[in-house]
This record gives structure tokens, C-alpha cells and sequence, in this order.
């Protein structure tokens, strides 16, 4: 039985993580979570999965939550409550799938306490890639990916080293404004943001689809994830979500993982690597139901966050703890319907600019450095 622990367990990831738990409850345990803000999922899913320890975000939550709920269930909250979920002493896994850089320091604590990370939060990567990575490796830690394309290259990947990877090539959908000119970019609202035309997902990580930062990052992941220079990342637009990522060896063999858009397929396999178990509450994907698969080069004069992304990753130092700052501030502020579209990487470009690199950040500077900007992109609308 493996026992996991689980950051974001109300979110998009975490109840899939849960679903993938309940499929396979003969193997799979859920020993602590944590949640946001939504204390009436969390009370089902407590109900269902009994776990020894919760995480919320207040301390008024906690209270409200405990008087709901057996004795024998630890109630904690903030920060600290997200570590103790993550470091939990009987977990042999943490899923993270808490959204944005609050999942760094819990991630780096559970890597201290020894268990194996599945990670699904991309943005304790793009904030603090080097040390996450260096503290794995450290404590001889395995980093297993959840994220779709990530997950895609580990499987083509199955064992070969990077020394045989001649290049990664990430799919992206290229979100919900796809067909839409830069010009057609202005006055789209939330609600059209949000519809994306493949994935079900979070709110956050929806609009990052459309400004296509989540790609963005997503090549910051793989640098991190794979050791893997900038130059050799590439993207390409698949508008299907049916090859999911794939890897160019030195031998110009190119091996896809392919599979229906369901992020349960990803999550699971992080929680059964090596092994695979089966998915019968996964669809199976009929090729001749698709008919066509669609590739095209990606603008990135059209897709400018792409733009900013790389060149962040490449800057390095605390360039990418920036952008991943205030891309958090700025989608946030177009959720709250305070900025427009368009606003998000002008003000993200802005953040970019003003800031002076700081090279091989330690925590503390990062944790600087992320409340600094934030700062900044509040300071733009007062
Ligand atoms: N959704 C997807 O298909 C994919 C997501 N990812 C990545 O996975 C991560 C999670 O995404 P997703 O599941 O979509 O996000 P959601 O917004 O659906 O869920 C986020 C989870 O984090 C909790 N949460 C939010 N803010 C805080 C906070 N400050 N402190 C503690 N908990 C908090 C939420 O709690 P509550 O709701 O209770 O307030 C919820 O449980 C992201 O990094 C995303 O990029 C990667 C690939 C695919
Ligand atoms: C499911 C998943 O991994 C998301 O990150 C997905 O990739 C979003 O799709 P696009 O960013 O390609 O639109
Ligand atoms: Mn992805």
C-alpha cells in the first residue's frame, strides 16, 4: 500500500488525484491533504478517504473544520500547515497540486523529510528550478512528473539518459483564443479566457493556457526536469491534445506518448512509476475517431509570454522567480476582472525589465524577490 500525501486536493489535480486513490483503493492510501478555501469539498472528501491529517488556509477554517470533524483528525493551517501535510511522517509520496510558489516551501521540506515528489505545481519549479533539483538530488529524491508534457517525456524517455536527447518538443494547444489575431485579443472576457477547448483545468492555470505562459513555463519545468539546455526545447501548436509531448534522440528517432486530454492518466502514472496499473475509468483513444492530427509553427510575436519565458529561463538567477511572480499577480487580477487580457504581459514584460538579476538565489532572496514583484504588478493599478 502506498501512502500518499496531497497538497490541492480541491483543485482540478487534486480531485483527479483522489479519483485515481478511490479506483485503486487496494493500493493506494491518502494519509494527509490540504486545501484551500473550500472547506465543504474537504469535508466529503475527509468523510471518504479518512485522512490522519488536514491542512487549511486560515486558522478560522481549521476551527470551523475541526468542530465538523473526529478529534482523531490533526486540523492545521498557513503555511506550516502545508508542510506538516507535505513532510508527514507516514506519507511515502507527496502530490503536489497546490497552484502557484506557496507549493516551494513544502516541496522542499517533504524532499528533506525523504519522500518521493510527484509535482504537479510547475510554479515551485519555475521559481526555485535549481534548488528543488539540487535538493532531490541531495537526498536522493525522486522528481516525478505530473504535468501532461512532462509526464509524455518521461514515458518516451523510460530509462535513456540525457545524453542521447538530442531535443524535447512540447505540444501546446495553443488555448482559447487560438484562432483569434492579436488585434481580435482586445476586450475578451474572463468567461471566453476560461473556456479552453481541450482540458478541464483550474482557473489559473486555464488563462496561462491562453496568454500561453503556461507553455512558457512549462519549458522552464522541462529545463528543470531533464537537465536539459533552452536551445534544445522546442514547442509546436497541436491543437488536439492527442500527442501529449515527444523527444528527438541524437539518432533522430522521435518517440510521442499519445492519449485521450484526461489528466488522471499523467497523475497516476506518477503514483505507480515504474509500474503501470490499469485506467478503466480512462477513455481509450480511437485514432480513426480523430481522423486528423494538426501541427503549425508557434508566433512568438503572437504568443509574446513565450517570448518572455524563454528569455527568462535563459537570464536565469532570479529572472524566472519575475516572471513567475507576476504572471501569479497579474492572472489573479484578470480573474478579479481589475486588468484586461492584454494587461497581463504588459505588465509581466514590465516586471521583466525593471528587475536586475540576481545570480544563484538562495531561499530567502527568492522569497524577496517573489514578494518584491508582486508588489510591483499591485503597485501598477494604484
Ligand atoms: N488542472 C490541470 O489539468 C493541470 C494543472 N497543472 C498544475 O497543477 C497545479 C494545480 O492546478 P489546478 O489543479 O488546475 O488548480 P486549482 O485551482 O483547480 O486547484 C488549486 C488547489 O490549491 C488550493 N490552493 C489555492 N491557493 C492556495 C493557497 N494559497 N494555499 C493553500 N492552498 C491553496 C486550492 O484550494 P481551494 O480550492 O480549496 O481554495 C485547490 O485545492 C498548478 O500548478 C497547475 O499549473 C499541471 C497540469 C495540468
Ligand atoms: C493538461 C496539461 O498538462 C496542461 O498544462 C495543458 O497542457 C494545457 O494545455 P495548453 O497549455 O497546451 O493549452
Ligand atoms: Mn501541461
Amino acid at each position: 500500500m502506498k501512502k500518499i500525501s496531497l497538497l490541492g486536493a480541491t483543485g482540478s489535480i487534486g480531485t483527479q488525484t483522489l479519483d485515481v486513490i478511490k479506483h485503486h483503493s487496494d493500493q493506494f492510501s491518502l494519509i494527509a491533504m490540504s486545501v484551500g478555501r473550500n472547506i465543504n469539498l474537504a469535508l466529503d472528501q475527509i468523510n471518504m478517504f479518512k485522512p490522519s491529517i488536514v491542512s487549511v488556509m486560515t486558522k478560522e477554517d481549521a476551527q470551523k473544520l475541526q468542530h465538523q470533524i473526529s478529534d482523531e483528525i490533526k486540523v492545521v493551517y498557513g503555511e506550516e500547515g502545508l508542510i506538516e501535510v507535505a513532510a508527514n511522517n507516514e506519507a511515502d509520496i507527496l502530490v503536489n497540486a497546490v497552484i502557484g510558489s506557496v507549493g516551494l516551501a513544502p516541496t522542499l521540506k517533504a524532499i528533506e523529510a525523504g519522500k518521493t515528489i510527484a509535482i504537479a505545481n510547475k510554479e515551485t519549479l519555475v521559481t526555485a528550478g535549481h534548488i528543488v533539483t539540487d535538493a532531490a538530488k541531495k537526498h536522493e529524491v525522486p522528481l516525478l512528473p505530473v504535468d501532461s508534457e512532462h509526464s509524455a517525456i518521461f514515458q518516451a524517455l523510460n530509462g535513456e539518459s540525457s545524453s542521447e536527447i538530442d531535443r524535447l518538443i512540447l505540444t501546446a494547444s495553443g488555448g482559447s483564443f487560438r484562432d483569434k489575431t492579436r488585434d481580435e485579443l482586445n476586450g475578451v472576457t474572463v468567461e471566453e479566457a476560461l473556456n479552453h477547448p481541450n482540458w478541464s483545468m483550474g482557473a489559473k492555470i486555464t488563462i496561462d493556457s491562453a496568454t500561453m505562459m503556461n507553455k512558457g513555463l512549462e519549458v522552464i519545468e522541462a529545463h528543470w526536469l531533464f537537465d536539459i539546455a533552452y536551445d534544445n526545447i522546442d514547442v509546436v501548436l497541436h491543437k488536439e491534445s492527442i500527442i501529449h509531448s515527444m523527444v528527438e534522440f541524437v539518432d533522430r528517432s522521435v518517440i510521442a506518448q499519445l492519449g485521450t486530454p484526461d489528466m488522471k492518466v499523467p497523475i497516476q502514472y506518477a503514483l505507480t512509476y515504474p509500474n503501470r496499473l490499469e485506467a478503466s475509468n480512462s477513455e481509450q483513444l480511437n485514432l480513426w475517431e480523430i481522423g486528423t492530427l494538426n501541427f503549425s509553427k508557434l508566433d512568438t510575436e503572437r504568443y509574446r509570454c513565450m517570448k518572455f519565458a524563454y528569455e527568462a529561463g535563459r537570464i536565469g538567477g532570479t529572472m524566472p522567480t519575475v516572471l513567475n511572480a507576476a504572471n501569479e499577480e497579474a492572472v489573479a487580477a484578470f480573474l478579479d476582472g481589475k486588468i484586461t487580457f492584454l494587461d497581463i504581459e504588459d505588465q509581466i514584460e514590465q516586471a521583466l525589465e525593471r528587475h536586475e538579476k540576481i545570480n544563484h538565489p538562495t531561499l530567502d532572496v527568492i522569497k524577496e524577490v517573489d514578494r518584491e514583484t508582486r508588489k510591483f504588478i499591485h503597485s501598477l493599478r494604484n
